[in-house]
């Protein structure tokens, strides 16, 4: 009986025209939402492959970024922590960075969003002309004669901006950190990163944190000896302010200023492992920049007048690289409301420029209190530094 009935069922099944229709109707459906899935996946590929063609293998980074996982940034942390210890000699410091506080300050991720979203809006101020002339342009790819090494929040990218406005610089918009994360990579790798040139032209990069990177002075010199190198230095209490507040946009639940600065705020003894504080004291970095070049192979632009004077710091950076003093005032205006100087045409564009949102944020207001030891804390290295490198940055 049962089986007479199964039988009777899928007599009907395949014979009854409705059901038939309902089959292929649901047999139709099934294949449009394949293909439709299938388009999607496509499709999500697409944005990321037009930034590519553009801005060349910054991607690559950002990939790598996606597929390595806490412990990956924590092992690429701590080498650098380590190299900061060996350089300390008169603090009594942790022998590493506590897990805690690197991935509160989480440099790496901060760096790379700023990055980005300046990219992007450097990108959509551009002329599609422009684009296109970057992507096909003639001449030879080659390694960087003259390399931005620093500091974080100095006002290195207003500088890379600037100076791609001369005709015989070529720079690379994304910082590459070959350097510091990616020298397993190798110089070929490094090289494909950089824009053709033709002869006669330089390329440049910028990378502040090669400037606190022990490795990163062995490293530039092992590739040539003769790489000349720039530093943009600003005062470092306000880099430490300027580097919080990038941290804090990022990650608005991150304790005060003020707590992270001190060890102890009773006895005042300010956290020199905290690297917001630690990447100012640029006497000591120095130091190990000194042991592989010489003085007169590094230039340091003064990052506030970089800022209440841009073309007189330009014309400084231009007879430093051996270049024509093209870049003047008359390539800068002063805009109101960004309150920073942008130039009038940015390199392939006739519009004015002004570099994006993350530069030239509003800092919060910090104790005067820890503003005033912090002072105290970085005179003494500031000292160094000017006798160092022969120039009062008047930041005292
Ligand atoms: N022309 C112009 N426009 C905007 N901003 C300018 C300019 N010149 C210098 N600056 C200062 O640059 C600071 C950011 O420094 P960096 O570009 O070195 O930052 S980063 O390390 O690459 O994240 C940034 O720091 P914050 O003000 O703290 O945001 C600016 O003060």
């Amino acid at each position: 009986m049962e089986y007479s009935l199964i039988c009777h069922n899928l007599y009907a099944i395949s014979f009854s025209p409705v059901k038939k229709k309902l089959l292929l109707l649901c047999i139709m459906l099934l294949l449009w939402v394949y293909m439709l899935y299938s388009c999607v996946g496509y499709c999500s590929t697409m944005p990321s492959l037009m930034v590519d063609s553009y801005r060349g293998k910054d991607i690559q980074t950002a990939a790598k970024r996606t597929d390595s996982g806490g412990t990956d940034l924590m092992s690429r942390l701590l080498p650098r922590t380590q190299s900061w210890v060996d350089l300390e000699t008169d603090y009594d410091e942790p022998p590493v960075r506590t897990a805690s506080r690197d991935l509160l300050n989480n440099e790496i991720e901060v760096d790379r969003t700023d990055d980005w979203e300046e990219m992007r809006s450097e990108q959509r101020s551009l002329e599609p002309s422009a684009l296109s002339s970057f992507s096909n342009g003639s001449g030879t790819k080659k390694l960087p004669q003259a390399i931005i090494i620093g500091v974080k929040k100095g006002g290195t990218r207003a500088l890379l901006e600037f100076l791609r406005v001369h005709p015989d610089i070529r720079a690379v918009g994304a910082e590459p950190h070959f350097f510091d994360r990616n020298y397993d990579n190798g110089l070929d790798w490094y090289r494909d990163l950089m824009p053709k040139t033709l002869e006669g032209q330089i390329t440049m990069e910028k990378t502040p944190s090669y400037f606190v990177t022990r490795e990163a002075p062995a490293r530039i010199c092992a590739m040539s000896r003769d790489t000349k190198l720039i530093v943009v230095v600003r005062d470092p209490v306000t880099r430490a302010i300027s580097d919080y507040t990038q941290t804090l946009s990022k990650k608005p639940d991150i304790p005060t200023f003020e707590s992270l600065t001190f060890k102890n705020r009773t006895t005042g003894l300010i956290d020199t492992s905290w690297s917001a504080i630690q990447i100012g004291i640029y006497a000591k970095h120095l130091e190990n920049w000194l042991q592989y070049f010489p003085m007169g192979q590094i230039l340091f632009v003064s990052g506030e007048r970089l800022i209440s004077d841009p073309a007189g710091e330009l014309g400084r950076v231009q007879d430093f690289l051996g270049l024509k003093r093209i870049i003047t005032d008359k390539h800068f205006y002063f805009n109101q409301t960004k309150g920073f100087p942008c130039l009038k045409k940015a390199e392939g564009s006739s519009k004015p420029h002004c570099l994006g949102k993350t530069k030239g944020r509003t800092h919060p207001n910090i104790d005067p209190e820890v503003v005033q030891r912090l002072r105290d804390f970085y005179r003494p290295f500031n000292m160094k530094f000017y006798q160092m490198t022969g120039h009062n940055f008047g930041w005292d």
